[in-house]
């Protein structure tokens, strides 16, 4: 048994009143005893080309070490979200990143894909106006198994969800703030999507929705099991989810469902380069 805490929260203008503000709402759910608590996507930071620079930190930085702390202070394992990152070359990063109990960062991922889409008359976002891509596919180990971390436009890609899972991830998390145009269509059924291919529970963490932001995010964090049943979803506003998952359903349904073993590999890979 596995007990799964979202935070989605608020992102306020000030990245010192956010991060103080995320410990004090993380206090409220202790007494639930969370193993892991997972943070949204640029939690530190409004999500928009003109603030990603500003706000971005070096590694080990300012919320880098909140992290780090919080995790150890509260006995946690954090899911830290993610948090523009720069670089010494001054490249800037949409980063997530995991801390264990004791505070050590045991995974890193930069975002693979940038989010570059321009909807007729509707959404549009360009990423790689200020960020970089990362190159490379993050699985980690954990003492519940292997977990797998994505962020938010990277989850669209089955490509990518599908070597984590041959690399042994039996989560996948995903710090995420899709849009009000693609969420509402493809929110559920992507989280749905990739737990149903690869029998694996899906965690999508979201910013609840600013109206007084440039980008207005769904919300709706939502927790997947592997059979694809929702197992718990958020609306917009800002709340905490918290849902205790059996990790036993993989097993089970892959016992009764052998997809992962009925793949006709004799006849196609999916390889890494
Ligand atoms: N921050 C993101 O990557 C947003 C992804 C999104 O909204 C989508 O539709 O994909």
């Amino acid at each position: 048994m596995l007990n799964i805490l979202q935070l989605q929260i608020k992102v306020l203008s000030s990245k010192e009143q956010t991060l103080n503000y995320i410990e004090a709402y993380l206090k409220k759910f202790l007494h639930l005893q969370p193993d892991i608590v997972t943070l949204p996507e640029m939690f530190n930071c409004p999500y928009n080309n003109k603030s990603f620079p500003l706000y971005a930190e070096f590694e080990g930085d300012i919320t880098y070490k909140f992290c780090q702390n919080l995790a150890k202070k509260y006995n946690i394992y954090l899911s830290a979200g993610s948090i523009p990152e720069k670089d010494a070359q001054n490249h800037l990063f949409n980063t997530a990143y995991v801390f264990d109990n004791n505070g050590n960062c045991i995974a890193k991922h930069r975002k693979m894909h940038l989010f570059d889409i321009d909807v007729k008359n509707s959404q549009h976002f360009k990423e790689s106006d200020t960020l970089s891509a990362g190159n490379n596919i993050t699985v980690f180990d954990t003492k519940w198994g292997k977990m797998g971390l994505c962020i938010c436009y990277d989850f669209r890609f089955p490509e990518l969800a599908r070597l984590m899972v041959d690399l042994g991830a039996k989560i996948i998390l995903v710090p995420a703030a899709f849009n009000m145009t693609t969420g509402p269509l493809h929110w559920e059924l992507l989280f749905q999507s990739r737990a149903v291919d690869n029998q694996v529970f899906t965690i999508g963490t979201a910013p609840a929705r600013n109206l007084n932001a440039s980008y207005h995010s769904y919300g709706h964090s939502i927790i997947v099991s592997p059979w694809g049943k929702i197992l718990n979803q958020a609306d917009f506003e800002e709340t905490a989810l918290f849902t205790t998952i059996n990790l036993n359903e993989i097993n089970l349904v892959r016992e009764q469902i052998p997809l992962l073993r009925h793949r006709r590999l004799d006849i196609y890979e999916l390889t890494q380069k």
